[in-house]
């Protein structure tokens, strides 16, 4: 079994979730970005497989069970590339914050995957995007986390294994994907 590390990369203070603007106030766009994380925090501090645990933001969140390494402001692609390689480009779980239903199991599920076929990628649900990045080798890879980051991330490990589950693929952007989070909480507490 591999001995993976996770990385949850955040953006921290007003710019946080910026496509939310219309929808919330900067200070419930941070409260929504940070209990978020802390959910994908600890769901990743629950997975075997993973050993250890880093956080790369900004400012250092102490009540969380990871390792701070201080994001120096270069943009989130060229922030994970030296991350990458400050952790000996060891194999590397790189995991959204922004996942509010992620489960152990959906992790566990990725993290297979890639055992198997030596990277896999968690698409958004709509199969454009990437909330997930595992890589098992020491191959270089350039992270291109954006819009439409799937294509250039495939095309960098054509074997890789794409695991399309619900939890990982349900990122919060936009309002109308908030609006959807309302709903299925919403319905949750009815049933
Ligand atoms: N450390 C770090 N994390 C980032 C940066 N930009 C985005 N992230 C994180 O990367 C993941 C995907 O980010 P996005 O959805 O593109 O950005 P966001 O801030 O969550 O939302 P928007 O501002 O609406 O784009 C989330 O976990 C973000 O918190 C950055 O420059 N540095
Ligand atoms: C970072 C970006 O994700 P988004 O937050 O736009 O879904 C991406 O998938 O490359």
């Amino acid at each position: 079994m591999t001995d993976w590390a996770a990385l949850v990369p955040l953006k921290q203070g007003v710019e946080s979730k910026s496509r939310l603007r219309e929808a919330l106030e900067p200070a419930e766009r941070m409260a929504l970005a940070s209990a978020m994380a802390a959910r994908v925090m600890t769901c990743l501090s629950n997975v075997n497989a993973i050993n250890s645990l880093y956080l790369l933001a900004p400012t250092e969140v102490s009540e969380w069970p990871s390792h701070w390494l201080p994001d120096s402001g270069r943009g989130l692609n060229p922030e994970l590339e030296s991350a990458r390689a400050q952790l000996g480009n060891r194999p590397l779980l790189v995991i959204h914050a922004d996942l509010p239903h992620l489960t152990v199991q959906d992790v566990q599920a990725l993290l297979t995957a890639a055992d198997d076929r030596g990277c896999a990628f968690a698409p958004d649900r709509h199969g454009r995007g990437t909330n997930a990045v595992a890589l098992r080798d020491a191959n270089p890879f350039r992270f291109a986390f954006g819009r439409d980051s799937l294509t250039p991330h495939r095309q960098q490990r054509p074997g890789a294994a794409i695991v399309e589950r619900a939890a990982l693929g349900f990122d919060i952007d936009t309002p109308a994907d908030l609006a959807e989070l309302h709903d299925m909480c919403a319905a949750r507490l009815k049933s």
